[in-house]
C-alpha cells in the first residue's frame, strides 16, 4: 500500500465526482453516530408497554419520564442523527451510513454498525443498509466504466468467541493471526469473486442461513452471534492496465451486525441461550471499554485483544477506517435501562476518532517492473569494474580525508597546550612582580 500515483491520481475523483481523494496523509474524523428506534412491537403494545421515547429534533432523542432507578440522570440525548420509529431503512441509509460506506469505491475503508439491546431492530437495519450499499456500488460502477473494478466477498461470524466462516458448511473454528501490514486476519477465510449483484444476493441469503440464530423470549429470531460481512472493492483506470503506471485502489466495507446485548432474567433464558448471553454480553462489554477509553485518550492502553470482536475490528475503531454507528432502541418503557445504556455507548462513540487513508496498492506488473530495475542495478554494480574502482577511489579519498583531518586536529591541541602553559607562566609573573598591562599583552601574543 502507499500514496495514490499522480497520473491515477488525476483519473479518480470521490463518490460523486466532486472532491480528489486526500492520499496517504489520511483524514481525522469522528465517528458518524445516530440513533434509531423502532415501533412498539406488538408484544409490547399488548402488554401495555408504553412508548417512553421520543425524537424531538433531527439530533435529539428524550426521555419523556426520568429514569426510576436513577432521578438524577440526563434524560436529553444528541448525535449526528435520530431516526423516528416511523423513518424507513432507505432514510437510515441516506443520512446515517451512506456517505461512510460508499468511500469505499474510493480505496478508503469503511465500516458500518449496528449496536443495541437484542430484539431492537439491528439485523432489520443492517439488512437494509447493506442492500442499500451494494445497490448504490453497482450503480456507481455502471456510471465508471473507465475503471476495472473487482468486488469480493468473505462472510465471518463470532460465536461463544469462536470464529466461523459462513461461507464454508465446515464447522471449523478459524484462527486469528496478527501480520505487520494486514493487521489482524481470519486463517483461511473464503473470500469469494463476485460475478454480479445476483451473485451476492446469493451469498448473502447462505450467510442468513448459516449464522446461529435461535428464539428467546425476546425474539423469536434472535441473532445469537456477531456477523461481519466484508465487501472488498479493487478498481484500476482501464486506460492504465497492464503498464508500468497502473495502480489499483484497495479498500474493504464491512457490515457489522452485533448480538443485542440482554438481561438474562428479562431474556429468561437458560441452559444455551444463557451461556450465549454471557460470550455475547463479555464481548459487548470489552467493545463497551474499547471505546470509551478511544472516547478519552489515543494514546493510552486500550484493550483491543480482550475479544476476538475488538481484535477484528481494531482498524473500524480509531484506525484506517471511516465508520459509521446505528444504536437501535426500543421505544419501550420496561427497557428504559437498557436504552439508556445503548445511548451511553452512542455517546462515547461519537468522540471517536478514526484516521482514514486512500490504500493503493501497486500492480503486480508495475511491481515486478520496479523489482527488475532494481535486481538490474544491483547486478550491474557487481559485474562492472568502474563502479567498483570508483567506490574504492571515493573510499580512499575520505580516507585521506579523514587522516589530514587527525593532524590537524593534533597541532591544534599542541597549540593549544603551549598557550595554556604560557598563560600559567604569566599570570605566575603578574601575581609577582605586578608586571604593566603592555609586558602582559607582549608576553600572551602567539609566537609568529
Ligand atoms: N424499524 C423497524 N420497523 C419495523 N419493525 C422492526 C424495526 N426494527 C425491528 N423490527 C422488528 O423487530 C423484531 C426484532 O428485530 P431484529 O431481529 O432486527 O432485532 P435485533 O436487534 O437484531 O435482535 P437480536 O439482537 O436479538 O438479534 C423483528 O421482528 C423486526 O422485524
Amino acid at each position: 500500500m502507499g500514496a495514490i500515483g499522480g497520473d491515477e491520481m488525476a483519473q479518480w475523483d470521490n463518490a460523486d465526482g466532486g472532491e480528489v481523494a486526500n492520499g496517504a496523509a489520511g483524514k481525522l474524523e469522528k465517528i458518524l453516530v445516530s440513533v434509531r428506534l423502532r415501533p412498539l412491537s406488538d408484544k409490547e403494545v399488548a402488554r401495555g408497554d408504553p412508548s417512553e421515547w421520543e425524537c424531538i429534533s433531527d439530533t435529539t432523542v428524550i426521555a419523556r419520564s426520568a429514569f426510576p432507578d436513577r432521578p438524577t440522570a440526563p434524560t436529553a440525548y444528541s448525535f449526528d442523527r435520530v431516526f423516528r420509529s416511523d423513518c424507513d431503512t432507505k432514510e437510515v441509509y441516506e443520512q446515517g451510513a451512506k456517505e461512510v460506506a460508499l468511500s469505499v469505491v474510493s480505496g478508503i475503508n469503511s465500516s458500518i454498525f449496528a449496536y443495541g439491546q437484542t430484539s431492537s431492530g439491528k439485523t432489520y437495519t443492517m439488512t437494509g443498509i447493506t442492500e442499500c450499499t451494494v445497490s448504490d456500488i453497482y450503480d456507481y460502477i455502471g456510471r465508471h466504466e473507465e475503471r476495472a473494478f473487482v468486488l469480493k466477498f468473505s462472510a465471518i461470524e463470532i460465536y461463544n468467541e469462536v470464529v466461523r466462516d459462513l461461507l464454508s458448511s465446515e464447522n471449523t473454528s478459524l484462527r486469528l493471526w496478527d501480520d505487520a501490514e494486514k493487521g489482524t486476519y481470519v486463517e483461511n477465510l473464503k473470500e469469494v469473486i463476485l460475478r454480479d449483484w445476483n451473485h451476492l444476493k446469493e451469498l448473502i441469503s447462505v450467510c442468513e442461513a448459516q449464522r446461529r440464530t435461535g428464539e428467546t423470549y425476546l425474539n423469536e429470531n434472535s441473532s445469537r452471534s456477531h456477523q461481519i460481512l466484508k465487501l472488498t472493492i479493487e478498481s484500476s483506470a482501464r486506460e492504465f492496465l497492464g503498464k508500468d503506471k497502473s495502480t489499483t485502489l484497495a479498500a474493504s466495507v464491512n457490515f457489522v451486525d452485533l448480538a443485542g446485548s440482554e438481561r438474562a432474567s428479562q431474556a429468561l433464558s437458560a441452559g444455551a441461550r444463557l451461556k450465549e448471553g454471557c460470550h455475547i454480553n463479555r464481548s459487548l462489554l470489552t467493545l463497551g471499554t474499547v471505546i470509551r477509553k478511544l472516547s478519552k485518550v489515543r494514546n493510552g492502553h486500550i484493550p483491543y485483544r480482550d475479544s476476538k470482536l475488538t481484535r477484528i475490528l481494531q482498524p473500524s475503531l480509531g484506525g484506517n477506517a471511516r465508520t459509521a454507528i446505528i444504536c437501535t432502541m426500543s421505544p419501550a418503557r420496561s427497557y428504559m435501562e437498557q436504552s439508556r445504556n445503548t445511548l451511553l455507548f452512542a455517546s462515547c462513540a461519537k468522540e471517536v476518532v478514526t484516521n482514514a487513508q486512500v490504500n493503493v496498492v501497486m500492480s503486480d506488473k508495475a511491481l515486478v517492473k520496479h523489482l527488475q530495475r532494481e535486481l538490474a542495478r544491483l547486478e550491474s554494480e557487481l559485474r562492472c569494474p568502474a563502479t567498483y574502482s570508483s567506490l574504492e577511489s571515493l573510499v580512499r579519498e575520505k580516507d585521506n580525508h579523514i587522516r589530514k583531518m587527525e593532524k590537524e586536529i593534533k597541532e591544534l591541541k599542541a597549540q593549544r597546550d603551549l598557550a595554556q602553559s604560557r598563560l600559567q607562566d604569566l599570570l605566575q609573573v603578574v601575581g609577582d612582580n605586578h608586571v604593566s598591562k603592555q609586558e602582559l599583552y607582549l608576553r600572551c601574543a602567539p609566537a609568529m
